[in-house]
């Protein structure tokens, strides 16, 4: 079946290429074409959090139980909770009329890529390992070994990235400005039923 609304955006690429420095600018500039699916998690809801809103709240029974019939792009448990990604709440931004983003990893690209989402692909690549170790280290938001382990995925998803056919656009993020240029021409080519008009006029 052929769905209605735009294709889901999903940025791929090792920690530090600059995924979120990426789309953080875009969902600025434009805020109404695009969002964020709701994630499922098993942990408890905080004070204040919704039901449908923040999460979608479940029980690891359920969850897993959803998990095995397929249900789920991506799942990682952190401190004993479980957190996903369901394809339905990917249909459901669709639906919406916008653009659903996607920032996961290489084995989420391999589950998204086997359902009828039909997602765009953006790869995000370091200018080099040296560069992008340069950066981590820089961003000062891991432990020496948390970094080091991240180094040693990143070639892993570099090679991945680099396969004929496994992304739309490789995006190089050497300048922060023509990286970003580079994604919003790819997107106005790609998602013309979604032509990003800015709420700014200023460029
Ligand atoms: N073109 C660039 N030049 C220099 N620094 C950059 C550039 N792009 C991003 N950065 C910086 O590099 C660091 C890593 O970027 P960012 O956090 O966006 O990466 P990420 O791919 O989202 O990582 P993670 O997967 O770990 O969330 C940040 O401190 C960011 O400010």
């Amino acid at each position: 079946m052929v769905q209605k609304g735009p294709r889901p955006l999903v940025f791929f690429g090792p920690s530090g290429s600059g995924k979120s420095t990426l789309l953080k600018r875009l969902l600025k500039e434009y805020p109404d074409k695009f969002g964020f699916s709701v994630s499922h998690t098993t942990r408890n809801p905080r004070p204040g959090e919704k039901d449908g809103v923040h999460y979608h709240f479940t029980v690891k029974e359920d969850m897993i139980a959803a998990v095995e019939r397929g249900e789920f792009i991506e799942t990682a448990t952190f401190s004993g909770n479980m957190y996903g990604t369901s394809k339905r709440a990917v249909e459901d931004v669709r639906r919406s009329g916008k653009t659903c983003i996607l920032d996961i990893d290489i084995e989420g690209v391999k589950q998204i890529r086997r359902t009828d989402l039909d997602p765009l692909l953006v790869f995000i690549m370091p200018p080099s390992i040296e560069e992008l170790e340069r950066r981590l280290r820089a961003r000062n938001t891991e432990e020496e070994d948390a970094l080091k382990k991240r180094l040693e995925v990143a070639t892993k998803e570099i090679e991945y990235g680099q396969e004929p056919g496994n992304c739309h656009i490789t995006i190089v993020n050497e300048n922060l400005d023509k990286a970003y240029a580079e994604l919003k021409n790819f997107v106005s080519q790609n998602l013309k039923d979604n032509e990003p008009e800015p709420n700014a006029s200023q460029e």
